[in-house]
């Protein structure tokens, strides 16, 4: 007989949803190993919707995580379907403000919460692909990403996909991944403003091929983003000067980057912003949570409040299941649809306020196809 596998659950991917399920699991009694491999360029994600307070409450760490570090937010400012400019202000959110994160320095707190919790927290590690045994637990191969390298094998019961985008947990165990467009971002960080000046406000706006996004983040540095479908022939938003060109041509968002100084812009970075979900969020001993189940166009903000809920929902569900409830999984399922069908009637109400292009290919495919909810600054939401 093989001996007892050393971790009830071993959690992949330690961004909000990875740690949301790890906490709530360690939480209930379970012993739960979270790995993080620290893939990829620097996450942009950093508007944090203000109901975020309340899921981080929940799960015992808003204070450690919100403490210092990161800005308020009290309004977002969109021009959506006229030039004209719209507020909407944190005065009438009954949950207060919501924040510019310092994406790195939260998520980072959200790992040493969830460490300080009682879960192993493996950083710079990466879950390779897990392989069933006879027995129903998982072999699940580690590598260190360190400089150290090296490779190792763990045992569990249950293994949760918190690996974002990319679900490469899910999509190994045979998922399927879906893709609702082909939404890509532009980005630029922007030197902090030579006079100081500073507006707290993120504001959204609209253009014939897509729309902008910038907001100043907790460095001071203002972030800028250009969000299309990358087979436009846009390529010239793709260079340095074609993006200093087309933000040139907006009438808001070139107000608040000029004090930035355009001269010697970066070549914009790009990332994918597509909305995807998985054919199925949970299988045989897996179950997936986060971007990786359910990702949804960033004009929303609800990516990170969407990960907090879905991880700690997924905790609480596998925690059930391993207790021998065979009905937890098929509720959280439904969890996951429901919060699918609400930002999917968002979207499409908000792209409907976008009359101005409809004959443009981005804006005619968003008018025919189910999309996003914004609280992102369009006055819509
Ligand atoms: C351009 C852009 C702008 C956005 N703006 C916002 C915004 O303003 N507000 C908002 O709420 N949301 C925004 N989002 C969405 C938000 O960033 C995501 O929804 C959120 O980060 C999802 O959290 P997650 O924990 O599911 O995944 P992630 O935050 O992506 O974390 C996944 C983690 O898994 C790790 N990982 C990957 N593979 C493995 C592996 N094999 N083993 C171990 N670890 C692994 C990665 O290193 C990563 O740390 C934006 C997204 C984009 C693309």
């Amino acid at each position: 007989m093989s001996p007892a596998p050393a971790y009830d659950v071993v959690v992949a991917g330690g961004g909000p949803a990875g740690c949301a399920a790890a906490l709530t699991l360690v939480r209930a009694g379970r012993r739960v190993l979270l790995a993080d491999a620290g893939i990829g360029p620097p996450k942009v994600g950093e508007a944090l919707v203000s109901v975020g307070r309340l899921l981080l409450a929940d799960l015992g760490v808003a204070h450690p995580v919100l403490d210092s570090g990161h800005l308020p937010c009290h309004g977002n400012q969109s021009a959506w379907g006229s030039s004209a400019l719209h507020e909407v202000d944190s005065l009438r959110d009954p949950y207060g403000h919501g924040w510019h994160l310092d994406r790195a320095l939260f998520d980072r707190r959200l790992r040493a919460a969830t460490r300080a919790a009682g879960a192993e927290v493996a950083e710079l590690t990466a879950v390779r692909r897990p392989v069933r045994q006879p027995d129903g637990t998982w072999q699940v191969p580690l590598r260190d990403r360190t400089d150290r390298g090296g490779a190792r094998a763990v045992r569990c019961r249950w293994l949760i996909d918190a690996t974002g985008r990319g679900a490469a947990l899910a999509v190994h165990a045979g998922a399927r991944r879906r893709t609702g467009d082909r939404l890509t971002a532009f980005h630029v960080l922007l030197d902090p403003a030579r006079d100081g000046i500073t507006d707290g406000r993120s504001l959204v706006e609209s253009d014939r091929d897509g729309w902008w996004y910038t907001a100043q983040l907790p460095s001071r540095q203002r972030l800028v983003a250009y969000f299309t479908d990358p087979d436009l022939p846009l390529a010239v938003v793709r260079g340095a000067e074609g993006f200093r060109d087309r933000l040139l041509a907006t009438r808001h968002v070139s107000r608040r980057a000029r004090p930035h100084g355009l001269t010697a812009l970066r070549r914009p970075r790009r990332a994918p912003a597509h909305t995807a979900h998985l054919d199925r969020v949970h299988g045989d001993g897996w179950t997936a949570a986060g971007d990786a189940a359910a990702a949804f166009d960033p004009l929303s903000s609800q990516g990170i409040v969407t990960a907090l809920y879905t991880g700690l929902s997924a905790g609480e569900a596998v925690d059930a299941r391993l207790h021998g409830d065979h009905t937890a999984l098929a509720a959280y399922a439904e969890k996951v649809a429901q919060a699918r069908a609400a930002y999917q009637d968002g979207h499409r109400a908000v792209h409907a306020q976008e009359t101005r292009w409809a004959d443009r290919p981005f804006w005619a495919r968003r008018h025919r196809t189910p999309h996003p909810h914004s609280t992102k600054g369009t006055h819509a939401s």
